[in-house]
């Protein structure tokens, strides 16, 4: 997998986020990928962005009001704060933490407020980077028939096309997810229904803890 793991640490669990247009299979996909894990036999944690802490109460509800950069600043506030209270203890309990929604959706949702992307890249520079990010994308228009049939919960989602913006800055996000050392695992949803994408997710997991469950090399005797 990567190179570059924050919490490469085995004892301190595994970061998963997952991310991907308004729509695409999110949260059915987490609740998958959640079963299949637990019968693996992990420790799952499964949580969301905006958090359901006091900070991510205020983002969610000011999402209608409040807009640009001050409601980057809500969502970011929400997600260091998430961390600090909720991720981070988790992860040092071991568990596998799965987060629908993570700094991915803030590089694309306040993008339509017209956001600078590097300004928003800076707010959330500090936030500890995912072992693995996983990334759903697909046709546009598969994705705004998913997401009219399941209704709009904002007003993102209510803007026309709005699925074919996403695509086009959750390809822009990945670019500088990847250039900041992000494992970004992108996955087309419409190659398979919501239990095989999790399969397919859950495989690459199994990659890391198979390799994080190999013995240490014997200690040189002296
Ligand atoms: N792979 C899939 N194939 C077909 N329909 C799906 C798939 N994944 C999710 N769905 C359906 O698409 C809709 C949106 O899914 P949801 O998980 O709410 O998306 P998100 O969390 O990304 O906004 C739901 O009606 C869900 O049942
Ligand atoms: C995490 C995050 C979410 N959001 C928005 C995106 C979604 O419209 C909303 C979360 O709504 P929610 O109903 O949980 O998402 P979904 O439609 O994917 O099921 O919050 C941001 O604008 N910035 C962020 O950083």
């Amino acid at each position: 997998m990567t190179q570059l793991r924050p919490f490469s640490d085995h004892r301190r669990g595994l970061f998963v986020s997952i991310d991907g247009p308004s729509g695409a299979g999110k949260s059915t996909i987490v609740a998958h990928l959640s079963q299949l894990l637990v019968a693996e036999g992990e420790h799952v944690y499964t949580t969301a962005e905006p958090s359901n802490g006091v900070l991510g109460k205020i983002a969610r509800e000011m999402t209608e009001t409040v807009t640009g950069a001050a409601l980057a600043c809500l969502y970011s506030a929400d997600r260091y704060h998430h961390l600090e209270t909720e991720i981070q203890p988790h992860l040092d309990a071991g568990e596998v933490v799965l987060c629908d929604r993570y700094v991915p959706s803030a590089l694309v949702m306040q993008r339509f407020d017209g956001v600078d992307p590097v300004f928003l890249w800076s707010l959330n520079a500090l936030a500890d980077r995912p072992d693995l990010a996983v990334v759903l994308e697909g046709a546009p228009e598969l994705i705004a028939a998913r997401l009219a049939e399941r209704g709009a919960h904002n007003r993102f989602q209510l803007t026309p096309r709005s699925s074919h913006a996403e695509a086009h800055f959750y390809r822009q996000a990945c670019d500088r997810l990847i250039q900041a050392g992000y494992d970004v695992l992108r996955i087309d949803v419409g190659t398979g229904n919501a239990h095989q994408i999790a399969v397919t997710i859950k495989n690459r997991l199994m990659e890391f803890f198979a390799v994080s469950n190999e013995l240490p090399p014997k200690a040189a005797a002296w």
